[in-house]
């Protein structure tokens, strides 16, 4: 387990990359911090800039503007530090002309603190005959096998890029159940990026929503939920509302609006009806936000920064 003194698992300051001189803005002054110990969600729409900000946490592409500190240091700064990140890309990739055993073989050929016995644990597990080529392997079996590799390395962070796109819904329960398990028993972070936020409920403590390439908001999923909520409110009366309550998104609905606010959730500390607000609907009013703004705000909870 990591110790409270862990550096953070991700210190992102003014990060930005662009692709080429001409090319997309896929990430403009980006800034968060994660503490250690944690599953992390990364929602965001297509293009909003997830695959990157993976890439850059295990050090595939340098960021153009700002920094990204992984496990207190430089992405990919050592061999030692490579180690200690898994990462399993969007496609969930392997050898086709590999076996399953062959997989397990090049893993511990390559990777200094591979775990032999847990390797071979989880492909008994996951019912994957060793023998088997992996060209030859379901998309569900791909990810057992691509998850298995990736976390025999014994990584202290797992980085997923939608590791459960391609499976069926069952298949899906079972891989997240097992990449919770795994990520409990190496005592390890894992980001989980993903654009199914059921997915991301069942498993995920930390959030981080990514649109238009900046954070719109990131944070412990129990902090965010308690400082957010549903408002029910005269349609004037959300030009009301006191200072340091945030309208996030708001719909008409004839005289009524319904309102997701960040702030004033006391009870008693506004004048309307209040009601929790679920993950889903936190992270759709962030991502309709910004669709229509156009513009991400760099929001970052101060729920971590106040409790160190
Ligand atoms: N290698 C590349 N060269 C040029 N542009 C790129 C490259 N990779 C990504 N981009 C651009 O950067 C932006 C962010 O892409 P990225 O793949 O990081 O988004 P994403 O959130 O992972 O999307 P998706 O959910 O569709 O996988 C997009 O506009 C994309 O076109």
């Amino acid at each position: 387990m990591p110790h409270a003194d862990s550096p953070p698992v991700f210190h992102a300051t003014g990060l930005a990359k662009k692709y080429g001189r001409r090319g997309e803005q896929a990430l403009a002054d980006v800034n968060f911090t994660v503490p250690a110990g944690r599953i992390i969600g990364l929602v965001g729409p297509n293009g909003a800039g997830k695959s990157t900000l993976l890439q850059l946490a295990c050090g595939l592409i340098e960021p153009t503007a700002g920094s990204l500190s992984v496990l207190g240091s430089r992405p990919a700064a050592s061999a030692a530090h490579l180690a200690r990140v898994g990462f399993v890309a969007q496609n969930t990739p392997v050898y086709g002309s590999f076996s399953v055993a062959e997989h397990l073989t090049f893993g511990a050929k390559t990777n200094p603190g591979w775990d032999q016995a847990l390797a071979e644990r989880r492909i008994r597990q996951a019912g994957l005959n060793p023998k088997q080529k992996a060209g030859r392997l379901s998309g569900g079996q791909r990810a057992q096998l691509a998850l298995t590799v990736a976390a025999a390395k014994r990584p202290e962070l797992l980085l997923f890029d939608e590791p459960a796109a391609a499976l069926d819904p069952l298949a899906r329960k079972g891989f997240l159940r097992n990449l919770m398990e795994f990520v409990l028993e190496l005592g390890a972070s894992a980001v989980l990026s993903s654009h199914l936020l059921d997915d991301i409920e069942q498993v995920c403590d930390h959030l981080i929503v990514l649109c238009d390439s900046r954070v719109q908001v990131a944070g412990d999923v129990r902090d965010l939920l308690a400082s957010h909520a549903r408002l029910v409110a005269p349609r004037d009366g959300l030009n009301r509302l006191p200072a340091g309550v945030e309208v996030i998104r708001t719909e008409h609905r004839g005289h009524y609006s319904h309102a997701v606010i960040r702030g004033g959730t006391r009870p008693g500390s506004l004048p309307y009806s209040v009601e929790p607000v679920s993950l889903e609907e936190l992270v759709l009013a962030y991502m309709s936000r910004a669709a229509d703004t156009g513009t991400g705000m760099n929001i970052e909870t101060a729920a971590w920064e106040s409790r160190r």
